[in-house]
């Protein structure tokens, strides 16, 4: 498959990009991918909000990968200087989360039980919720988080896809939030046409020529 970086994608293609770069005729493993993924997020907060101005980040993660790619971000972001925090309410028990879990907890990441006590200590919020995974009407906890979300008046940044919103018709159910960043991982997913935020980034560049 050739893609232009001007290509929106739709959710079973990005799916399939994303199992095509893991599979033997790319050579690509998670890990590496959702390093750089998160490496790329941490990068884009640090041009758009600098440590000086926004130095408490709070980082809400869910359940798969795209909460992965968060945990990733909170660790260089903790490197570049940031004092993050996790919103970690649903931990699954694979070896991948559980690792970069502990490495936050090396650098003494904090884990926020609370999401009230989470927004009233943060100047920015990472929406690491759900990617391009998501389908249906938003379960709990993660309804709960998505409806303060809505609320504040923080700026949220959100990896590749808004959570709550539909990964191709964006956020028609008003589900979701409107993001002021959004950081695309390979390419913009269909919904990235309806973003209307201040910055728009695109991530990990995995897709040769
Ligand atoms: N190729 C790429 O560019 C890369 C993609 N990565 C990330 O991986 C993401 C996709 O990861 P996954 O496929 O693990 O999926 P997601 O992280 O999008 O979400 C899947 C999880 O959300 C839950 N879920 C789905 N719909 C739900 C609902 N309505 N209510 C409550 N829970 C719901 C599922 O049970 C599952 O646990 C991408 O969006 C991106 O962020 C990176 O980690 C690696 C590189
Ligand atoms: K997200």
């Amino acid at each position: 498959m050739s893609l232009r970086v001007s290509d929106y994608l739709a959710q079973k293609a990005s799916q399939d990009i994303d199992k095509e770069l893991m599979s033997p005729k790319c050579g690509f493993v998670v890990e590496q991918l959702m390093e750089l993924a998160g490496l790329s997020v941490a990068q884009a907060v640090c041009k758009e909000y600098p440590v000086a101005t926004t130095p408490r980040v709070l980082v809400c993660v869910g359940p798969g990968n795209n909460g992965g790619d968060g945990l990733v971000a909170a660790r260089h972001l903790a490197h570049f200087g940031y004092s993050p925090s996790l919103l970690y309410p649903k931990q699954p028990n694979k070896e991948l989360y559980q690792n970069l879990l502990l490495q936050c907890r090396m650098l003494n990441i904090r884990l926020v039980e609370d999401i009230d006590y989470g927004l009233n200590s943060t100047d920015l919020i990472i929406d690491a919720i759900f990617g391009v995974s998501f389908s249906g009407a938003v379960r709990e906890p993660f309804g709960s988080v998505i409806n303060k979300l809505k609320q504040t008046t923080i700026p949220i940044v959100s990896i590749d896809v808004p959570s709550g919103w539909d990964v191709e018709k964006g956020n028609l159910s008003g589900v979701g939030f409107e993001p002021e960043m959004l950081v695309s991982l390979t390419a913009p997913k269909e919904c990235a046409k309806l973003f209307k935020g201040k910055y728009h980034y695109v991530g990990g560049r995995f897709i040769p020529p």
